[in-house]
C-alpha cells in the first residue's frame, strides 16, 4: 500500500456517526474519501463539507452526502492533506490550489487532522513554494512587491493560461527557503491589500497522520 493511502485510510478510522466533517482537497484526501464511501454504503451516517469543485465531484460519485458550509455552525472534524509539515504541526497548503476554501473549513473546525506521505515532513518550511491566493485587479502590482523582497514570484499556470480558483483569484507562487519566522512571514502576507489568503497554515493542525514503510505514524501537536 502506497503512503498516501496508508494515511488517508488511518484518518477514516477518527470519523464517527452523526459528525458533520470537512473533506480536504488532493491526491491523499482521495483515499480517505474512498474508506468514507464504503462506510457511508455501510449505514454511517455523516454530512462532509467540502473544500474544492474536485472533492464535491468525488464525494457525489461516492454517494457521500454533503451540505452547505451556511447550513451548519461548525465542523466536527476536517480531515486535509499538506504540501509539508513542520515538527510544531505548522505547514504549506495549496498545492492543489484550494487553500482559501480549506483554511476556511479548518478554521470552522473543532478538530483537524492532516494526512501526508512521509517526504512532506520538514524541518523548517520553505521548501515548498507557497503559494499566495491574489485578486486579480491589481496582482501585477503584488508580484512586484514579492519581486522586490526577492520571493522569486510565479503566477500560477494551467497549461498556457493562468491558474484561476475556485473562488474566481489567481495564485501567485513565492520561493521562502528556510523561513525562520513563518508566523512573521504570514503576518506580512496578511497585511497586503490584493491578497486573499496564503497557504501558511500555523496552529491549525491539530493531528498529523503520516504514512511511513511501516506503517502510519500518529503524531500529536505539543
Ligand atoms: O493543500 C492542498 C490543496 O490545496 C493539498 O492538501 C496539498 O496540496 C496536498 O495534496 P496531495 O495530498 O495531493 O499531496
Amino acid at each position: 500500500m502506497n503512503e498516501k493511502q496508508m494515511a488517508g485510510e488511518k484518518a477514516a478510522e477518527f470519523i464517527e456517526d452523526g459528525m458533520i466533517l470537512g473533506l480536504g482537497t488532493g491526491s491523499t484526501v482521495y483515499y480517505m474519501l474512498q474508506e468514507l464511501g464504503k462506510r457511508v454504503q455501510g449505514g454511517l451516517n455523516i454530512h462532509g463539507v467540502s473544500t474544492s469543485k474536485a472533492t464535491t465531484n468525488l464525494a457525489k460519485s461516492l454517494n457521500i452526502p454533503l451540505c452547505s458550509i451556511n447550513d451548519i455552525d461548525g465542523i466536527d472534524l476536517t480531515i486535509d492533506g499538506a504540501d509539508e509539515v513542520d515538527g510544531e504541526l505548522n505547514g504549506i497548503k495549496g498545492g492543489g490550489g484550494a487553500l482559501l476554501y480549506e483554511k476556511v473549513v479548518a478554521s470552522m473546525s473543532s478538530k483537524v487532522i492532516w494526512i501526508v506521505d512521509s517526504a512532506k515532513r520538514v524541518d523548517s518550511l520553505g521548501r515548498f513554494p507557497l503559494p499566495v491566493e491574489v485578486l486579480p485587479f491589481g496582482s501585477r502590482y503584488l508580484f512586484r512587491i514579492f519581486e522586490k523582497e526577492g520571493l522569486q514570484p510565479a503566477f500560477r499556470k494551467k497549461g498556457e493560461a493562468l491558474f484561476i480558483t475556485d473562488s474566481g483569484h489567481t495564485i501567485i507562487d513565492l520561493k521562502v527557503p528556510r523561513m525562520e519566522d513563518p508566523q512573521k512571514t504570514a503576518s506580512w502576507l496578511d497585511g497586503l491589500t490584493g491578497v486573499i489568503e496564503h497557504g501558511l497554515f500555523l496552529n491549525m493542525a491539530d493531528l498529523l497522520i503520516v504514512g511511513e514503510p511501516e506503517g502510519p505514524t500518529v503524531v500529536h501537536r505539543k
